[in-house]
């Protein structure tokens, strides 16, 4: 086997594991299964980001009275996981592969403290030679605590172990240069860094699936700007995953990672913009120098404004003088302390460039 990764994230869609009425499709789940073991055999880490809970335990219970979609999604996931998990354990274990449940929210992204412990989780799985399989805590994350889907867990999961190659297993070959519907379109094979896609990308999404194409889009180009190649594929496919490892020649997209590698604490706050405290605003000619070669720290010199009250070590959004958010940084003090030094020479970064990430 032609192989340039020793660690992958692969991220199974919802729709990969239903079928067309809703049911847990093992004999698709069982294929994946055989091929992600051949795959660990050969010596390949991998994390598997598996969505299907909510898809397989609506097939299980029938409500007794009409639910609101959060009751909806909480019964079925509770349900549901426990399936998955269950079938996942039992096909692993006949390839004599140990599995292991992670069950996550966005809230654990949020401090650097739980996040490097979910870090140390998986890794220790991983040493041990167990398949760590990561899904949301559907049950008790809810409305804005959520994330968008699991694309964008998957992104950030990628991102955290550093995975050389994120694989996102959804049900279409993989991004068209039209409505996937027109037998004109194709799949663009491979994308370039600050390729614009959004004219490509339907609203639409698939029958189970939560976050559509876009939300793909958006988290593959990111996490392939920290260096990780990313490969949108079709999860329906034979023996997908094992061809992509081989190189064969595939109908698949890939979007090229950058060249220049992230460091571990700027991958962590490139992911952390949602859980931003505040706002530093800055000039004109601090920008200009933020997206120079230069490796640049937030000095007060170059900040016009700070918006909203943050502690020390907290996530900034910086935003840059024509008001638009140019990247996210971790504050080196707190917010009453940058008011004070903004605008003055001489003082102490606001924002080292060590924990400035600049999207
Ligand atoms: N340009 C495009 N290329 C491919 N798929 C697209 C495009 N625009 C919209 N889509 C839709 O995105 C869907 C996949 O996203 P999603 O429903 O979130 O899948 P998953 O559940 O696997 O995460 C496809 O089934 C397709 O209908
Ligand atoms: N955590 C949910 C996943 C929902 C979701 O985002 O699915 P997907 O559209 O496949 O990324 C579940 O297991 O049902």
């Amino acid at each position: 086997m032609e192989i340039d990764f020793n660690r992958i994230a692969v991220k199974v869609g919802s729709n990969v594991l239903t079928r067309r009425d809703g049911t847990l499709d093992v004999t698709r789940m069982s294929a994946l299964v055989d091929q992600i073991a051949e795959l660990h055999k050969a010596g390949i880490e991998i994390i598997l980001v598996s969505s299907g809970a909510v898809a397989s335990g609506r097939s299980e219970v029938r409500p007794t009275k009409k639910l609101d979609s959060v009751d909806q999604r909480q019964l079925f996931s509770a349900v549901g996981q426990a399936k998955l998990i269950n079938r996942y354990y039992e096909l692993f274990r006949e390839h004599g592969i140990p599995v292991g449940q992670v069950l996550t929210m966005k809230e654990n992204f949020s401090t650097r403290r739980h996040y490097l412990n979910q870090k140390n989780c998986m890794t220790v799985m991983l040493e041990n030679g167990v398949i760590p399989i990561v899904n949301e805590n559907d049950t008790i994350s809810v409305s804005e605590l959520m994330f968008t889907d699991n694309d964008e867990l998957s992104g950030l999961i990628a991102s955290m172990m550093d995975a050389q190659a994120l694989i996102i297993l959804s049900n279409i070959d993989g991004i068209y240069n039209g409505s996937p519907a027109d037998p004109n379109s194709q799949v663009i094979r491979e994308i370039e860094q600050g390729k614009d896609l959004s004219s490509y990308i339907q609203t639409s999404k698939s029958s189970f699936g939560r976050g559509g194409m876009l939300t793909k889009t958006n988290i593959a180009r990111k996490v392939a700007d920290e260096g990780i190649t990313v490969i949108i594929a079709n999860g329906k496919r034979d023996n997908i995953l094992v061809k992509i490892m081989k190189n064969e020649e595939l109908n698949y997209t890939r979007f090229i990672p950058s060249p220049e590698p992230v460091s571990s604490i700027k991958k962590w706050i490139a992911h952390s913009e949602g859980f931003a405290k505040g706002e530093l605003h800055i000039n004109h000619c601090a920008t200009e120098l933020l997206f120079s070669d230069k490796a640049v720290s937030i000095l007060p010199v170059g900040i016009t404004d700070v918006i909203g009250e943050f502690e020390k070590d907290d996530i900034v959004r910086i935003i840059d003088f024509g008001g638009k958010p140019i990247g996210v940084g971790k504050a080196n003090c707190d917010s009453s302390q940058a008011r004070e030094t903004m605008g003055k020479h001489g003082k102490k970064p606001v924002v080292h460039y060590d924990y400035l990430y600049i999207e």
